[in-house]
C-alpha cells in the first residue's frame, strides 16, 4: 500500500547543539479508594504502568483491574493516560477514556480502584545535550533519552553499583557496556552473567568461584574474572532466592572463596538489569530487600520506545549503518514506524530493519507484511505471530481487546498516511462512515490538525 521508494533520505547529526538544563519533576500516583487504598508511587521516571501484573510499577490487588490496565506517561504538556485495552475500562469524570491528558489532582477510576495523580513541586535539574545525543553505542534525540544519557554519564564516573530497569530490548545491556566504557574501569574486563541460566550447582562454580571440581581448577569464577572491571548481572530478578544471600555476602565483603577456601578480595563494580518491578518482588518476598538496596545504589529506567518516538529516525539510521545495508528510509516509512507501538522496543526495530533490508534485496517491499511477520521470539528460533507473542499470557477478553487495539492503530496510521490525511479519500478506502472514521482516527492518536476535508461531522 505504501510506496517505499526513497523521496528523500534522512540524516541526523549527533551532538550538534549546546547543552541545556532541564527540570525533572517528581510525580505521584496514589490509590484514593479501593482494596489498595493508601498505596502510592512517587517517581521521576517518564512512564508508570498500573495493573495487577506484578511487573507493573503500581501493582493493584483489585480483581476488577486488568493485568496491564493502563500506563501514565509524563510529557511536556502533563501526564498522558493510556488505557492498555483493559477489560473493565478506565474512567475520568464518569466517561470511559482510551487516551487522555490529565490535570494535577485528576481522579481516575479503574475497577473498584480510584487513583489520584499529582505533580510534586520537588524538581531536579539535569544538564542534557541539545539536539541528538549518544552514549556509548546508544543513540537518541528525545528529551527523555537525553536525560537518561546524562544520568548514566554521571553514574559512570562514580564507582557505585547500578540497577538498570526497562522492558525487553530497551538497551539495558548496551547501557551497561557504555557505563563501563565511560568509567575508570574501562581498561578492565566487562563480563556478563545471564541470571536466567544460573542454577544452584552452577552458581558455586561459575559465579562465586571456590569449591571447584578438579577439572575446573584452572577456571575462574566470574567475579574473579571481572577483577578490576565490571560485572553485568542480566535479569537479576531471576536469580533463585536461595542464591541471593550468597550474592549479597560477596557484594558486602567484596571477597570470594579462593581455591584454598581462604577469602580472596575482588574489586568489581556490579551493574544489574531487570525487566521486572523488583521493588514489588521485594514486597512480595520474591527478592531480598538487603540485596535490592546493595544493587540499586543508583537506579536508571530505560523508557520504552513507544514513549520516545522522536528517537525512531535517529535509531533507525544508526541501526541501518550497523546492518551495513544500503536500504533507504523514506519519510513514509518513518511515519509508519512512528505510528507503531514496538512491544519489543529497539531490538524489534532492528529486526524490522534487518528484515526490510532482506526483503528489499528480494524485491518484496510491503512494510505491513513484514511488520506483521516481524514478531519472533527473542532467541530468534521459533517463529511466532505478533498476536501470540503479545497476548498468550492474558485472559481471552483482554488479549482480544489488545490485539484489536494494535491492529486499529497500525491500520489507521497506514491508511491516513497513504491518503495524506484526506478524510474523503480515507472514507472511500475504508468503507466506513465519516463519523466512524473520525472517531477511530481520533481514538488511535492521529493528529487532528493534520486531517483534511472532514465535512459532515457531528462533532
Ligand atoms: N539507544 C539505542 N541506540 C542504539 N541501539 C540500541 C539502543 N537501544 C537498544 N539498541 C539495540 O537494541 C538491541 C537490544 O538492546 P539490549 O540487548 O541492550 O536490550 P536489553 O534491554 O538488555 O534487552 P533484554 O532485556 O531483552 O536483554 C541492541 O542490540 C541494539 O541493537
Amino acid at each position: 500500500m505504501i510506496d517505499d521508494r526513497a523521496e528523500s533520505t534522512l540524516t541526523v547529526q549527533v551532538g550538534d547543539s549546546p547543552p541545556t538544563r532541564i527540570q525533572v519533576r517528581d510525580w505521584t500516583v496514589e490509590v484514593n479508594s479501593g482494596p489498595d487504598k493508601g498505596k502510592k508511587v512517587t517517581t521521576q521516571d517518564a512512564l508508570l504502568r498500573v495493573g495487577s501484573d506484578p511487573a507493573s510499577d503500581l501493582v493493584l490487588s483489585d480483581q476488577t483491574v486488568s493485568r496491564r490496565h493502563l500506563e501514565l506517561e509524563r510529557s511536556s504538556q502533563g501526564i498522558l493516560l493510556r488505557d492498555l485495552g483493559s477489560r473493565n475500562g478506565t474512567f475520568l469524570d464518569g466517561h470511559r477514556v482510551i487516551q487522555v491528558l490529565l490535570q494535577h489532582g485528576d481522579k481516575v477510576q479503574l475497577g473498584k480502584t480510584k487513583l489520584v495523580i499529582k505533580q510534586e513541586s520537588r524538581a531536579t535539574e539535569v544538564e542534557v545535550s541539545g539536539g541528538a545525543d549518544a552514549f556509548g553505542s546508544l543513540v537518541g534525540t528525545a528529551e527523555k533519552t537525553r536525560v537518561v544519557f546524562a544520568q548514566l554519564r554521571g553514574i559512570a564516573r562514580e564507582d557505585m553499583n547500578l540497577l538498570l530497569e526497562g522492558e525487553t530490548g530497551t538497551g539495558k545491556e548496551l547501557a551497561a557496556r557504555a557505563v563501563h566504557q565511560h568509567s575508570m574501569r574501562r581498561h578492565g574486563p566487562f563480563k556478563v552473567v545471564d541470571c536466567n541460566l544460573i542454577t544452584e550447582e552452577k552458581a558455586e562454580r561459575e559465579l562465586f568461584g571456590g569449591l571447584r571440581a578438579d577439572e575446573d581448577k584452572g577456571a575462574k569464577g566470574v567475579f574473579e574474572a571481572s577483577q578490576g572491571g565490571t560485572l553485568f548481572l542480566d535479569e537479576v530478578g531471576e536469580l533463585p532466592l536461595s542464591l541471593q544471600p550468597k550474592l549479597l555476602r560477596v557484594l558486602e565483603s567484596r571477597e570470594v572463596p579462593s581455591l584454598t577456601g581462604a577469602p580472596m578480595p575482588v574489586d568489581v563494580r556490579v551493574i544489574a538489569s531487570t525487566h521486572r518491578n523488583l521493588e514489588e518482588d521485594v514486597r512480595q518476598g520474591r527478592f531480598r530487600a538487603d540485596l535490592y538496596f546493595r544493587l540499586a545504589v543508583a537506579r536508571v529506567r530505560l523508557p520504552p520506545l513507544r514513549t520516545r518516538r522522536e528517537d525512531i529516525p535517529v535509531l533507525a539510521q544508526s541501526l541501518l549503518r550497523g546492518i551495513k545495508s544500503s536500504f533507504e528510509l523514506t519519510p513514509q516509512t518513518l511515519a509508519l514506524f512512528e505510528g507503531y507501538d514496538w512491544p519489543g522496543n529497539v531490538r524489534e526495530l532492528r529486526n524490522v530493519l534487518e528484515r526490510g533490508a532482506l526483503m528489499q534485496e528480494t524485491g518484496n517491499s510491503s512494510w505491513l507484511d513484514f511488520m506483521a511477520q516481524n514478531q519472533r521470539r527473542p532467541d530468534g528460533e521459533q517463529p511466532t505471530t505478533s498476536v501470540a507473542a503479545l497476548v498468550t499470557n492474558m485472559p481471552y477478553h483482554e488479549a482480544k481487546d489488545r490485539v484489536v487495539a494494535d491492529f486499529e492503530r497500525l491500520y489507521f496510521a497506514e491508511v491516513m498516511r497513504e491518503s495524506n490525511f484526506d478524510m474523503k479519500k480515507a472514507e472511500q478506502h475504508t468503507g466506513l462512515s465519516m463519523q466512524s472514521l473520525y472517531r477511530l482516527v481520533k481514538k488511535n492518536g492521529l493528529r487532528l490538525k493534520d486531517l483534511k476535508n472532514a465535512e459532515g461531522l457531528d462533532k
